[in-house]
């Protein structure tokens, strides 16, 4: 029997995407097995959902022995993409160090001197279990988060460390802020990241507008969703974020494009690729895939599927305040995102740009996390796949696993 939490189509899909499985509500929704789209919808819900929960549990112990050393955010997936948000949240100036450790265990140095803050949605990931065991035995302080009666919880029971329950109703992907807002919860306890509750009031109601635009009932020419979907159909994309928030925000649509609808990405920062990796733009799938192309061709109309392209996604932040005393000027980065798209544009690589709002850093990021959230799953929609399902996860697990190695 199919599990709730496990789609069952992934295999089954249409190499060229097709628009038209993007107009009918009713058979896309049928073709959502999994309701990942109604999971997606139901970010500002989490968010609220989260809030109320986190401030229910007293997390007063996490600042009794004042400011650690350093914190570590440890888990795998999008439970590890939380401790780069609590990163970016806690800003450039954070006196802390906020490391994010994505294998099992803690890093050698982690002491009495730390904080842990062992996340999984699941509460089963061997890598936050082993992150949280291994805090306790060090005597670091930790906090966990995860699904409420896993052996997360016992863990945290047992070393008598606060734990910050998050109801299970989706894959861990689309539970991306029921995870986020325990752990900004932790790191506003510890006093390295300002969070009021208006930010997160407000970062809710973004996430409810953005998931009405990119409702399965609005077409694909009102839907901003759709539309980055369908641009991005048979491409290579390349997600360049032009700040730390935007870069996450990049990586965060790399993993989703590739577990939703399995497209191979590149995403990172735009100030690392454009002393490397830009160079892409001059290669088989960048410049010389488009000066095979008619130029006198539309360029949305362009039908050969014989050629993959590269397609830039340019996420840009612009900032909340150019007076922010960064590391690097806001004018700096916005030179090099207008640069990015001239430089794309002289080599006919399309590119989509998507721009930051909101008045603090966590409804910013929230602006261009939803849309590309959306939007991997129409492309998985639009190829007829599943975005639930992932067989080749469920395989790699499987087939790495001790003990079902032990029972063939
Ligand atoms: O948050 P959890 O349940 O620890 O899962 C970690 C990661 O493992 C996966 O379930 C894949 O095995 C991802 O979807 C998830 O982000």
């Amino acid at each position: 029997m199919v599990s709730p939490l496990s789609g069952s189509s992934g295999v089954n899909g249409h190499r060229v995407a097709d628009e038209s499985l993007l107009n009918d509500e009713k058979s896309m929704l049928g073709n959502d097995p999994g309701g990942m789209l109604r999971a997606t919808a139901s970010a500002g819900a989490q968010v609220r959902e989260a809030a109320a929960l986190a401030s229910e549990v007293d997390l007063s112990m996490l600042a009794d022995e004042g400011r650690p050393r350093a914190v570590v955010v440890a888990g795998i997936g999008t439970a590890g993409l939380t401790g780069s948000i609590l990163a970016t949240v806690a800003g450039p100036r954070c006196p802390v160090p906020i490391i994010g450790h994505r294998s099992a265990g803690v890093p050698g140095w982690v002491g009495a001197a730390d904080v842990v803050i062992a996340v999984s949605a699941s509460g089963r990931s061997p890598e936050a279990l082993a992150a949280a065991e291994a805090a306790a035995r060090r005597g670091a302080r930790l906090v966990a988060i995860g699904n409420p009666g896993s052996d997360l919880e016992a863990l945290a029971e047992r070393a008598r460390a606060p734990f910050i329950g998050v109801p299970r109703r989706a894959p861990a992907r689309a539970t991306l802020w029921g995870l986020t807002i325990p752990v900004l919860f932790a790191g506003r306890a510890l006093g390295i990241a300002k969070l009021a509750e208006a930010d997160i009031a407000e970062t809710a109601t973004r996430l409810d507008a953005d998931a009405e635009r990119c409702r399965p009932g609005a077409d694909s020419f009102v839907n901003p969703a759709k539309e980055l979907a369908l641009g991005l159909a048979g491409s290579v994309p390349i997600v360049w974020g032009s700040s730390p928030l935007a870069t996450v925000a990049a990586r965060r649509f790399a993993d989703t494009l590739a577990a939703n609808a399995r497209y191979p990405v590149m995403a990172g920062a735009l100030g690392e690729a454009g002393r490397g990796r830009v160079g892409l733009l001059d290669g088989v799938f960048g410049g010389l895939a488009e000066g095979s192309r008619d130029i006198f061709a539309d360029p949305d109309e362009d039908t050969d599927e014989s050629v993959t392209r590269l397609r830039l996604v340019v996420f840009r932040d612009g900032g909340l305040n150019p007076e922010d005393d960064a590391d690097e000027p806001v004018a700096v980065e916005e030179r090099r995102a207008d640069a990015i798209q001239t430089i794309a544009d002289r080599r006919g690589v399309r590119c989509d740009v998507l721009t930051a709002e909101g008045g603090s850093t966590l409804e910013r990021l929230a602006s261009l996390v939803a849309v590309p959230d959306y939007a991997s799953l129409y492309l998985a929609l639009a190829h007829g796949l599943d975005p639930m399902a992932v067989p080749a996860i469920s395989e790699m697990k499987e087939l790495s696993n001790p003990i079902a190695d032990d029972l063939r």
